[in-house]
């Protein structure tokens, strides 16, 4: 049915059109001023006879979101003539308006970071309300205006739907029919749009990823490329390349965080609650060792030190496998009960089992999985036609907990010396970042317990209530000079220390004013008095 848009009327209700901000299949969207207080608005207007009448769905959603933060406001909404109207807040550019007028080209990681953090917290806000979005798309998350323009908007929920059943107050049921698709082409999950199933949490969650993947991937996602399909054939097609493509692919050459958040999303039950918090973390975290600041705000155009393209930066490796996918491998492994059952179908080929077991190997024996499988046999060429191995990329959590055992097991300066080295070189090395995380200050909590008195309990540095010299001004963030004279001071000292407990009273301060410091990086000062005091721990030894 054709809509005859352009005999809209000048004013509705109390609110005057001025331009049209844009135009979708279910209506259109203007600019609009309300003729008794001035306010801007955005006004949303669709025909009531629309076959989809998206606008009474929207009527029935917004009031559910209010006061969620990045939902916009309903002012108003009524019926003038053939027309319904919904009143809500004026934003500004939608994210696809944004990847346009970029070129189309892959968002640097900043604000990547940033969308991602701020899209789950919207998500988050919605389903704590106990609504689904169904249709996860650039054109659907926009910009606030000036002074909430680094702030992300959720539009659109023409497509939303309560989750939880409000008569039984039970979360709606799965079903194995197929159902036809409802979202959107290009994100809209492979279980929704490719195998018929019901939307849930996990869905938006995952539209969302591949909606990050896509901002970071030259030329966009590859089934986005040849357009909207318009034949049931190109259509077909594009639902192929999607379910087809394997994360791993998607993601190369990404952060390993962008990878493990879709392999989460598709591994989430139906009515599970997706862990939000985690994942919001995990964006910020990757933004915090990029040296990324102010991270929760979205920065348009990204400020220009930060502005790194995604792709260029050294990319910590991503796994061949995430942890959690590890350990169930071994945990299946470890349930496997072959007994002498033979371990292929067709034996034949292959050689008996003990000639291929290393020397001194026993049964049961732990398999060392980072270690290749020739090790054992030189002479045994690798076997052919398996894909290359790609090593584990230890994150950087993981060294850095590593790290923190060793310290907490040393037994001796020297023994701490060792590891304060091998802490400093790896922050160093860590690409260029040398941001202190949460693994880092429990690195620096184990060193500290270890100089001060190895029996006793302690505070956490990154709590307020620190053991440092500093605790008498006030927490927050600390003006550069202050954190740059006092490493310097400690850089200068660490060499004079006498005993370990002055070098804890350092570790202190260090941690203390690393944590206040916008950034919490380690500067050239903190590195030196990091090498100091692994030096002067060897001399006290
Ligand atoms: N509150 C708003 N303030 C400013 N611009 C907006 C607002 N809401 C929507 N827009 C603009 O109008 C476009 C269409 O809006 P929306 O998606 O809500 O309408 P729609 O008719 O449901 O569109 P579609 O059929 O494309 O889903 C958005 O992409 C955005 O650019």
């Amino acid at each position: 049915m054709a809509h005859d848009y352009d005999h809209i009327p000048r004013r509705l209700g109390n609110y005057w059109l001025e331009t049209r901000l844009g135009s979708g299949y279910s209506g259109s969207i203007f600019r609009a001023y309300n003729v008794y207080t001035g306010e801007f608005v955005a006004l949303k207007v669709q025909d009531v006879n629309h076959e989809c009448p998206t606008n009474r769905y929207e009527e029935h959603i917004y009031p559910l979101l209010q006061g969620g933060e990045g939902m916009p406001k309903l002012f108003a909404s009524g019926v003038q003539g053939k027309w319904h109207y919904l009143v809500i807040s004026l934003l500004g550019s939608s994210l696809d308006n944004i990847y346009r007028n970029n070129g189309k080209k892959p968002l640097d990681l900043r604000s990547v970071c940033s969308i991602a953090i701020q899209v789950i917290s919207r998500l988050q806000t919605m389903h704590n309300h106990e609504v689904l979005h169904r249709d996860i798309q650039l054109g659907n998350c926009a910009i606030g205006l000036s002074p909430n323009e680094t702030m992300i908007y959720m539009i659109d929920f023409g497509f939303s739907k309560q989750y939880i059943d409000q008569r039984t107050r039970r979360h709606i049921p799965d079903s194995k029919q197929k159902r036809d698709f409802l979202g959107n082409y290009w994100f809209t999950s492979v279980g929704v749009h490719c195998k018929g199933k019901v939307p849930s949490r996990r869905d938006d969650l995952e539209a969302a990823a591949l909606m990050f993947i896509h901002l970071l991937t030259p030329g966009g996602l590859s089934w986005t490329r040849n357009g909207v399909p318009k034949t049931d054939e190109q259509h077909r097609r594009l639902k192929r390349a999607k379910e087809t493509a394997r994360p791993e692919d998607l993601c190369r050459g990404m952060p390993s965080e962008f990878e493990e958040f879709l392999r989460y999303c598709r591994r989430l039950k139906f009515a599970e609650q997706p862990d939000y918090e985690h994942w919001m973390n995990e964006f910020r975290e990757l933004a915090h060792e990029n040296g990324f600041t102010e991270i929760d705000k979205f920065i348009w155009p990204p400020p220009p030190q930060q502005a790194k393209p995604a792709r260029s930066q050294p990319a910590p490796q991503r796994p061949a496998v995430t942890t959690s996918e590890m350990e169930n491998v071994l945990q299946d492994l470890a349930k496997l009960q072959l007994n002498n059952r033979p371990i292929l179908a067709d034996q034949t080929n292959v050689p008996a089992a003990q000639a291929t077991k290393p020397e001194g190997k026993k049964d049961g024996d732990v398999i060392d999985l980072s270690s290749d499988s020739s090790v054992g046999n030189p002479s045994q060429e690798p076997p052919r036609n398996l894909p290359p191995r790609t090593p584990v990329r230890i994150k950087k959590a993981s060294r850095l907990e590593q790290l923190r055992i060793a310290i907490s097991d040393a037994t001796d300066n020297a023994g701490l010396a060792t590891v304060v080295a091998e802490f400093t070189t790896f922050l160093k090395e860590t690409g260029s970042s040398k941001t202190l995380t949460k693994e880092g200050f429990a690195f620096m909590d184990a060193l500290y317990k270890q100089l001060a008195d190895p029996s006793v309990f302690v505070q956490p540095l990154r709590t307020s209530r620190t053991r440092s010299t500093t605790t008498e001004k006030p927490a927050g963030p600390q003006p550069a000079y202050v954190k740059l004279d006092l490493v310097a001071r400690l850089r200068r000292e660490v060499v004079r220390a006498q005993d370990n407990r002055a070098l804890a009273k350092m570790v202190a301060d260090f941690g203390a004013v690393t944590n206040r410091s916008s950034g919490r990086t380690i500067t050239k000062d903190g590195f030196a008095f990091l090498e100091g005091l692994s030096s002067r721990l060897k001399a006290l030894n």
